[in-house]
């Protein structure tokens, strides 16, 4: 049986009285590879944390199936922004990914076999086994992203939500990391991307949401993008990119 669908009902989110999100109701469906765009400062993140029950909400429980999602965070791998990281943390790459395993495993108790396979599973698929016992620290932008990749495959979550995965990161690795993403879209998880760049990259995108402190639009990539949804978002300073994309 496939995984279910995450509804979103009524969310709203203030920040000391200010508010930041307004009355967000949509769904995301598994199977999809499911953008989040909108201006700088439009909630992008917000949303995400407030999905995940990282911040406080106001409005409806966040269901995943029949259950709040909060009660399910086992399912979810997320991998913030870089910059909420710190990469000062004296670990290396193969403990970051092991991290994965630990809601698997529990703490204090040794990692089994089969996680141990798992986080090389995951290392070889983000290309990343040469670099193992280097500390995070001396990593790359993108080499960063590729690890905390894998230590969400190494999670075996059903649900994967990324922050900017794509900031700083060169062509080659955006297009690993989006070439797993779609390989997860098609093995039936739920992906969700938060994505500032309006290029040819959308194109990747099953399903979009478009936000700006409201939602504008959430659907069907082809349907979002249109240019009254994309005016209405940016003010009608939108550079987008007019190939094939809608
Ligand atoms: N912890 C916080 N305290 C106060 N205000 C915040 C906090 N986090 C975010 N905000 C504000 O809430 C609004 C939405 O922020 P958010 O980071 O969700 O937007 P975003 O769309 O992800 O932006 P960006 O593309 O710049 O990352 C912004 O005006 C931001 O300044």
């Amino acid at each position: 049986m496939g995984i279910p669908e995450i509804t979103v009902n009524n969310i709203s989110v203030q920040y000391r009285g200010v508010e930041a999100l307004r009355d967000i109701t949509l769904e995301i469906k598994p199977g999809r590879l499911t953008g989040i765009i909108g201006p700088n400062g439009a909630g992008k993140s917000t949303l995400m944390k407030a999905m995940l029950g990282l911040i406080p909400a106001t409005g409806d429980p966040v269901f995943y199936g029949s259950q709040p999602l909060s009660q399910q965070r086992q399912r979810v791998a997320y991998v913030p922004q870089r910059s909420q990281i710190d990469w000062t943390y004296p670990a290396t790459v193969w403990d970051v990914v092991m991290m994965g395993r630990i809601r698997k495993t529990g703490w204090f108790r040794r990692f089994s076999t089969v996680s141990h396979r798992r986080v090389a599973e995951a290392l070889e698929r983000v290309g990343m086994t040469a670099y193992k016992n280097r500390p995070i620290g001396q990593l790359s932008g993108g080499q960063q992203q590729r690890v905390f990749l894998a230590r969400s495959l190494a999670q075996e979550a059903e649900i994967f939500c990324f922050d900017e995965p794509f900031v700083g990161i060169d062509q080659k690795t955006e297009n690993i990391i989006f070439k797993i993403f779609r390989d997860l879209a098609d093995s039936g998880k739920l992906v969700l991307v938060i994505n500032h760049d309006l290029g040819e990259s959308i194109t990747n995108f099953d399903d979009i949401i478009l936000l700006n402190k409201e939602l504008i639009a959430a659907g069907r990539r082809q349907q979002v993008l249109q240019e009254e949804n994309l005016n209405q978002a940016y003010g009608g300073k939108v550079m987008f990119f007019s190939g094939n994309a809608a």
